[in-house]
């Protein structure tokens, strides 16, 4: 038995500079690992199969879930007929623009590697989440990274400036692929990636705050102007700046106060279901 941490990401910053011939867009974004985890615990079977726990409905539990497709990859690449049960501790919240079920996949490549003794790099681990999605190999590393390509190609960054991260997720559901065909690809508002990754490597949290940038944020929030309410409260009530994390819904607010951090909490547990303080991991 081996458990195993999937922990949530944010965009600090998500750029789209193209659409490719493959119909995938090129994009370049800076993300980060907060510590808002998924647990997961891999047991092996006597009988060769794949096994999903979850104790939360709506987690799929056969193929559909991408923890079931890396283990997949893992005993076919190496052809093992070993079963193996993987339990989901869900916390991260479901299709949320939180990589939540990309995390769980890298939580089980990394796993499995460790349980069958397979010896694989993390480069070699994110090739093969990469086959699974585009925000599979950022979550193998966690930490903090900039992300071009599809996603797939990972250049690590130094740690970010430590602060409290205040996360609320509407009760929506957004279609990652949906928000992808809705950007209008020739009036994007552009997205200074350099700056912020000179915040960062400078320990500058002002700069890092002040460079906060997601060329889907508008999109998303034309389409469910109660993430707009979110963000305006978040401001309101102290909060330095406010972004929306990948395709949306998941709102996240940034402060180095703890008490600024509990006040904004606060104000919003009224109105939205889901909020968390979290601290950034990478
Ligand atoms: C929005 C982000 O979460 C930001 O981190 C990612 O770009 C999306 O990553 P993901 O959910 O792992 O995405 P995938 O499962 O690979 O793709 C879902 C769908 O999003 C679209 N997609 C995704 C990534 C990308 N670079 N270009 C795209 O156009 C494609 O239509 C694809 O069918
Ligand atoms: N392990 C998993 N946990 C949660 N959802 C999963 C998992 N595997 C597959 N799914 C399916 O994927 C869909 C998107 O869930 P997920 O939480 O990964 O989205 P997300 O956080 O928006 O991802 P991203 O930020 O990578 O776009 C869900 O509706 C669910 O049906």
């Amino acid at each position: 038995m081996l458990l195993e941490k999937a922990p949530a990401k944010i965009n600090l910053t998500l750029d789209v500079l193209h659409k490719r011939d493959d119909g995938y867009h090129e994009v370049e974004m800076v993300m980060t690992t907060v510590d808002l985890y998924d647990q997961i615990q891999l047991s092996e079977l006597n009988k060769d199969t794949i096994q999903i726990y979850s104790e939360k409905r709506y987690v799929p539990d056969d193929y559909r879930n991408l923890a079931y497709q890396a283990a997949e990859l893992i005993k076919s690449k190496f052809n093992i007929q070993t079963g193996i049960k993987i339990s989901i501790f869900k916390q991260i919240p479901v299709a949320a623009g939180l990589a939540g079920g990309s995390s769980d996949a890298a939580a089980v490549l990394r796993g499995l590697n460790t349980l069958w003794n397979l010896g694989l790099s993390y480069d070699q681990l994110a090739e093969i989440g990469t086959e699974i999605g585009s925000d599979v190999a950022f979550c193998v590393y966690g930490g903090t990274a900039l992300a071009k390509g599809r996603g797939e190609q990972i250049e690590k960054l130094p740690s970010v400036p430590s602060c409290w991260v205040i996360l609320a997720k509407p009760t929506i559901g957004v279609s990652t692929k949906s928000i992808y065909e809705r950007l209008n690809l020739n009036r994007l508002n552009r997205i200074n990636t350099e700056a912020m990754i000179t915040a960062i490597k400078n320990g500058d949290y002002q700069g890092m705050y002040q460079n906060l940038g997601n060329v889907m944020e508008s999109v998303t929030l034309d389409m469910h102007p109660e993430i707009k309410q979110i963000k305006e409260q978040m401001i309101q009530s102290g909060a330095d700046n406010v972004l929306m994390s990948g395709s949306g819904p998941t709102v996240f607010g940034l402060t180095r106060k703890q008490t600024r951090a509990e006040r904004i909490y606060n104000s919003l547990r009224g109105f939205c279901e889901e909020v968390y303080v979290v601290r950034m991991l990478g």
